[in-house]
């Protein structure tokens, strides 16, 4: 029996995506021990609910380091140290530097709220009721140095109603958000997803495609 998969948490908000994935770990879903919770954020809910849980937790004040490449360095160092086996973004909500995640690239991974490629960055939800889209949804992908532009794994979808307004919209979006993340990283513990010759594999194969999310659970689209 393999050991579990050492995951640590980067997390700027209220942490619901970190709530699930602990909560998966707890139905016994996910083989993942967490080893830290760090945060740009003092008051970042996320770090409340890794205390809760036992979780350690690292807070990191950019305001005290001379540059975003000096604060990325340090916030990497900290996750070697603590031997995280595998990042997970889970609303850390800043530019990483590319020099310093480029020994984890293909161990780290962000949940992002659109429907990747479109809407890489800031306020998806509103850009996508401004296009008039007619679906919207959530992508969780591999971290490279280009912004949300790294291999997508898992792709979840729901319509846009008519006349919502972007709160209602990402709030519709977070349960989709919640299963579709713990089913991804799930994968990376079971040893089913990993990344090899610069890109994400499944089941020994190249993944040729986003898995989408369903009823039943991650399928092969
Ligand atoms: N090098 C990478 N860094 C990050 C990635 C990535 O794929 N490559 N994913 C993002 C997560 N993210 C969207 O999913 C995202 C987070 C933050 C921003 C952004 O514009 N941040 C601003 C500050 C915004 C704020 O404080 O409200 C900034 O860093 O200047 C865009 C997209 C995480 N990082
Ligand atoms: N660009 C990154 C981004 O916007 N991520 C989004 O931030 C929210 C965090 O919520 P949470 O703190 O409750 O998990 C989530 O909706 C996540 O997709």
């Amino acid at each position: 029996m393999p050991h579990p998969l050492r995951i640590a948490v980067l997390a700027s908000g209220r942490g619901s995506n970190l709530a699930a994935l602990l909560a998966a770990r707890d139905r016994g879903e996910l083989a993942a021990e967490f080893v830290l919770v760090a945060s740009d954020k003092a008051q970042a809910g996320a770090l409340r609910l890794a205390e809760a849980a036992g979780v350690p937790t690292l807070v990191l004040d950019p305001r005290s380091y001379p540059d975003r490449r000096a604060f990325d360095l340090e916030l990497f160092a900290q996750l070697a140290a603590s031997g995280a086996e595998l990042v997970v973004l889970a609303g850390f909500m800043r530019i990483l530097d590319g020099e310093a995640i480029a020994p984890w690239v293909g161990r780290m991974l962000n949940i992002h709220p659109s429907l990747l490629p479109k809407y890489r960055g800031l306020h998806t939800h509103r850009r996508a009721l401004a296009a008039g889209d007619l679906e919207h949804g959530a992508s969780v992908h591999f971290v490279t140095a280009e912004l949300d532009g790294g291999p997508v794994v898992a792709q979840a979808t729901l319509p846009i109603e008519a006349g919502e307004d972007e709160h209602r919209l990402a709030q519709r979006l977070l349960p989709l958000e919640h299963r579709l993340l713990p089913a991804v990283v799930a994968l990376m513990a079971a040893g089913r997803l990993a990344w090899r010759d610069g890109g994400p594999w499944l089941d020994g194969a190249p993944l040729a495609a986003p898995l989408r999310l369903g009823p039943q659970g991650l399928e092969r689209s």
